[in-house]
């Protein structure tokens, strides 16, 4: 007989049940003891002889579907896992919201159905419908626009405010999750306010024209020597000109077009004068923009704007609307004293609205100091990333990648590009990077690999950048069907300048190539998909470097509809 012949099954069966000793089921003599914390048994009686029934906790009692349909969740997430003390502080930057809170701001979105129900003038209804939210089979207002707009235009008061020397203007916080709306929420009510003034003074105008109208007593008759004074030409109201009755300040002159785009597009039906200034446009062109006529909201990055006022202040003089959006960026170290400069030159200032996706301690901390009487309109889902969204975790240190993260991601690409999804039409993918320096790498390893990869970053030039992410936050593109499939996607590595309030509608997948610092940029990065209810999915790369228990900690949260905190 051969040394070593290859095991038959029928031959395992029968040594298996040579083997077979009844004897070894009899209870331990130590069954009493608590079994030693982390001490492993390996003997296949392992765990029969305890004490307790060993269940495991039911983890989330409302689970979807076994296969994970919010996430696919990797190993356990237990209660009591500590975080690194350096990702508790990250962690820990976002304010809390109770459960009370919560739950009292749900009520007052309930009682709202449709734009109908709000009490705007037709011609701004007209501009959501036609022209803001055009193309929509079912057009209502989103939850954080049904929390906003009754409060912003007077139809319903939280709290009675005084107007005194120290709050000479009422103050407003919008905050609620990414992708929900929040710029209708705040220009909505701005425009329906200056559509409202401007007919009150065109009434006024009109009563005072016919009080000129009316006949005027006669003039003496002309003696001969009385002087001859010629009539003044009329001349152009200029009054006017150059000063913006409502003004939206915005980080970067990428949201400075898209916000301005939502403005105009209801500005073209209910008639407003709406124009946005960047340091992508000509010193010229700027001034062309804000001095050729008169002007009804202007929006603009707070570097230009300070600049200008610094040079002809009247350009905030008639401002009674400003709107800080994105205000955890413009009240952050960078811009909190070009953002506070501009709020104390506007005297005329009537409604000052900040808005924002996250509110970290600092910004309540800085709020509650400057704005104590600020009503604050916070979303009870505030600090959520959008429940439809997937986030899935590839380790570069395992195999096949083995610390190769520049193929790591070239191959999560490529898969992506194979998903059958989005059939017919170009895939739009974004890869988030922490340093700017990392985008040209990797944008050229992509190049090399096939992939038509675009980076996005403050280094680059201003209108290619305007272009590339008009590209990404525009409709969606057909792609040939006889390409390639890396040839019908498209993918753009950025920085953080294209994660804050970008509205990239057609994104269906990101890759968070860096773990992102903190909490905060999770949030923004994951919420350019998903936006308004859509699914998307996300792609975090980790290594041995991470700390994967903050990690676990975030999708959890995520799995549960939780806020990140
Ligand atoms: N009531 C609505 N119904 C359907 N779609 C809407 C509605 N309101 C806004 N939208 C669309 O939702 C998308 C996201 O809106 P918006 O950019 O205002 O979100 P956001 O809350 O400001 O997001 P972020 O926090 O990322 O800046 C836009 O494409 C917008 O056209």
């Amino acid at each position: 007989a051969p040394i070593f012949s290859p095991p038959t099954l029928s031959r395992c069966v029968a040594s298996a049940s040579l083997r077979r000793r009844p004897s070894r089921f009899t209870l331990s003599s130590r069954v009493s003891e608590r079994p030693v914390e982390g001490k492993r048994r390996p003997e296949p009686t392992h765990g029969m002889n305890r004490t307790e029934a060993n269940i495991p906790q039911p983890l989330w009692r409302n689970r979807r579907s076994s296969s994970g349909g919010y996430g696919q969740v990797e190993g356990r997430f237990s209660k009591n896992e500590k975080l690194d003390p350096k990702h508790m502080r990250m962690a820990q930057s976002l304010g809390v919201i109770s459960r009370a809170q919560r739950g009292e701001v749900r009520s007052e979105v309930d009682k709202w159905f449709s734009f109908d129900d709000f009490n705007l003038l037709p011609s701004i209804k007209e501009g959501i419908i036609n022209g803001a939210l055009k193309g929509l089979d079912t057009v209502e207002p989103s939850p954080v626009q049904k929390l906003a707009i009754p409060v912003l235009t007077g139809q319903t008061t939280r709290r009675k405010h005084t107007i005194n020397d120290k709050n000479p203007y009422e103050s407003f916080l919008i905050a609620a999750e990414t992708g929900s709306g929040k710029t209708l929420s705040y220009v909505v009510p701005i425009l329906d306010c200056l559509k409202r003034s401007e007919e009150a003074s065109r009434k006024n105008g009109r009563a005072e024209a016919e009080v000129e109208r009316a006949p005027t007593p006669k003039a003496p008759v002309k003696e001969l020597f009385d002087l001859e004074i010629p009539t003044m030409e009329p001349k152009e109201d200029k009054e006017n000109h150059g000063k913006p009755q409502a003004i939206i300040l915005v980080p970067t002159s990428e949201l400075v077009t898209q916000v301005a785009s939502v403005v105009k597009s209801i500005s073209h039906i209910a008639k407003f004068r709406t124009t946005m200034i960047s340091r992508s446009f000509t010193a010229t062109v700027i001034r062309n923009r804000l001095f050729s006529g008169p002007l009804d909201v202007l929006v603009s990055t707070p570097y230009l704007l300070s600049s200008l006022a610094e040079d002809s202040p009247k350009v905030l003089s008639k401002c009674t609307h400003l709107v800080a959006d994105e205000a955890d960026s413009l009240f952050d170290r960078e811009f909190v004293q070009l953002t506070t400069s501009i709020i104390e030159r506007a005297h005329a200032l009537k409604k000052l609205i900040l808005c924002s996706a996250t509110i970290p301690k600092s910004l309540d901390t800085r709020l509650r100091k400057f704005y104590p009487s600020m009503q604050r309109l916070v979303s009870p889902k505030i600090h959520t990333v959008p429940r439809r969204v997937v986030l899935s975790v590839v380790d570069v240190d395992q195999n096949p990648y083995r610390g190769n993260k520049l193929l790591a991601c070239a191959d999560t690409l490529s898969q992506v590009a194979k998903e059958p999804s989005e059939e017919g039409f170009i895939k739009k993918v974004i890869v988030f990077v922490n340093r700017r320096e990392s985008t040209t790498e990797l944008v050229s390893f992509l190049r090399d690999k096939g992939f038509d990869a675009a980076n996005l970053n403050r280094d680059t030039d201003d209108r290619r950048n305007t272009a590339v992410v008009e590209y990404f936050t525009g409709p969606k593109v057909c792609a040939d069907p006889t390409a390639h499939a890396l040839e019908k996607m498209k993918v753009l590595v950025t920085t953080d300048i294209a994660s804050r309030g970008v509205d990239t509608k057609t994104v269906k997948n990101v890759l968070l190539y860096d773990v992102p610092y903190s909490t905060i940029d999770f949030i923004h990065r994951l919420g350019r998909v998903g936006r308004m209810g859509k699914r998307g999915k996300a792609v975090l790369f980790v290594d041995n470097d991470t700390n994967k228990a903050w990690v676990k900690e975030i999708r959890k949260s995520m799995f549960l509809g939780g806020p990140l905190l």
